[in-house]
């Protein structure tokens, strides 16, 4: 069995990154198809799968579809899933369009792949969520996550291709000593951190900050977990790090962590500080699993908590590479 596979949004950080899987896990694609804006329309791709030719993604029909990745934008997603979906194509939504929505489910296949059931529309999550969610759930089920404080380094790729642009440029900007500027992000990001992604809530947490606890929640099926969060852009090109305090039900000893964590599908054991083992963004950037490591007793919560640090590549784990599991689970 190979499938007629349709990407919608394929000149993005994410769209891009989905062709790559695609190819790398050898998905049974039949016929790939790519769509973005009309700007790109006609415009020839070079994939591993030959040269593609890019269509405009307002003209699709999907009937002539299995699977279609949308990766374009939330707006977008609205506009379009319930064209897609009664056509009988199945989409796979990496934006925040349909995550909120009960009807929709919100997975990790790792995690929660029963959540599918008949659902034609599945929602992608938060690539900041993503990253967490597999050590977090893997501790979570042998110790009883109470509370999870989170404190996240994120990189410009989430804001898409402009964000690494705007990077690259500020940074030659700044070190030959012209004016540095910004438009995707709130100020210049070269050689600073701002803790500011995504709008502000009626709470002052940010909308991403806010995700990170709808959205583990739902994918837990936890709507009580007390999780708090505060996300800040970094001036990386990808990958998101995140430092993680938990509190536990039960007591928990960092050995016992590892040990565990060390045998988790999606997850590299990065922990040996004798050596300087720990997970970074050099060294998580283009992997598959999420690097984890820096694991000791916290201070605050005693032999009843833990603090590590993650790494993961958000736009593979966060994005293109969650996607297509979850293509594969169908
Ligand atoms: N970057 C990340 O780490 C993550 C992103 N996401 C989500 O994935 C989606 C895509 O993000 P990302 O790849 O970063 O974004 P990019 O800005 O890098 O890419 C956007 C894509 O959408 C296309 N596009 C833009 N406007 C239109 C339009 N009006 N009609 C049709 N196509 C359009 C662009 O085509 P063109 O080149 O022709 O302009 C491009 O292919 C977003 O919903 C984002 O929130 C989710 C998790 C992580
Ligand atoms: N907001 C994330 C990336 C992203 O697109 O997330 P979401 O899919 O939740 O909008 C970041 O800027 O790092």
């Amino acid at each position: 069995m190979s499938y007629k596979v349709g990407i919608m949004g394929a000149t993005g950080a994410v769209g891009r990154e989905i062709i790559e899987v695609l190819h790398d896990r050898n998905f049974p694609v039949e016929k790939l198809r790519l769509f973005a804006s009309v700007r790109s329309a006609g415009k020839v791709m070079e994939t591993p799968f030959g040269e593609i030719t890019i269509e405009n993604a307002d003209e699709a029909d999907y009937s002539e579809m299995d699977i279609a990745f949308f990766a374009i934008s939330g707006g977008w997603s609205q506009e379009n899933a319930e064209k897609a979906t009664s056509a009988g194509c199945y989409v796979i939504d990496n934006s925040s369009a349909f995550r909120y929505d009960d009807n929709v489910p919100l997975v990790v296949p790792e995690i929660n792949a029963n959540a599918i059931g008949d659902s034609k529309l599945i929602a992608n999550p938060n690539c900041t969520t993503a990253i967490a969610a597999i050590p977090l759930y893997t501790l979570h089920k042998e110790y009883g996550v109470k509370k999870v404080i989170i404190s996240t380094y994120q990189a410009t790729s989430g804001a898409g291709a402009a964000g690494m642009s705007e990077l690259t440029e500020e940074t030659r900007n700044y070190l030959e000593g012209k004016e540095v500027g910004n438009k995707v992000f709130a100020y210049p990001i070269a050689f600073n951190a701002i803790p500011h992604i995504d709008s502000f809530q009626e709470n002052d947490y940010t909308r991403e900050e806010m995700k990170v606890v709808w959205e583990t929640r739902k994918i837990f099926s936890e709507p009580d977990m007390s999780i708090s969060c505060t996300c800040v852009r970094i001036p990386t090109m990808r990958v998101h790090a995140e430092s993680i305090v938990i509190e536990t039900e039960k007591p928990v000893n960092p050995a016992d962590a590892k040990k565990l964590l060390s045998s988790v599908e999606g997850v590299e054991l990065k922990d040996d500080i004798a050596n300087n083992v720990y997970p970074m963004p050099i060294t998580a950037t283009k992997k598959y699993d999420v690097e984890v490591g820096r694991i000791r007793q916290n201070l605050v919560f005693g032999d009843h908590g833990l603090e590590f640090f993650v790494c993961g590549d958000q736009i593979l784990k966060g994005a293109a590479l969650n996607a297509v599991q979850i293509a594969e689970k169908l």
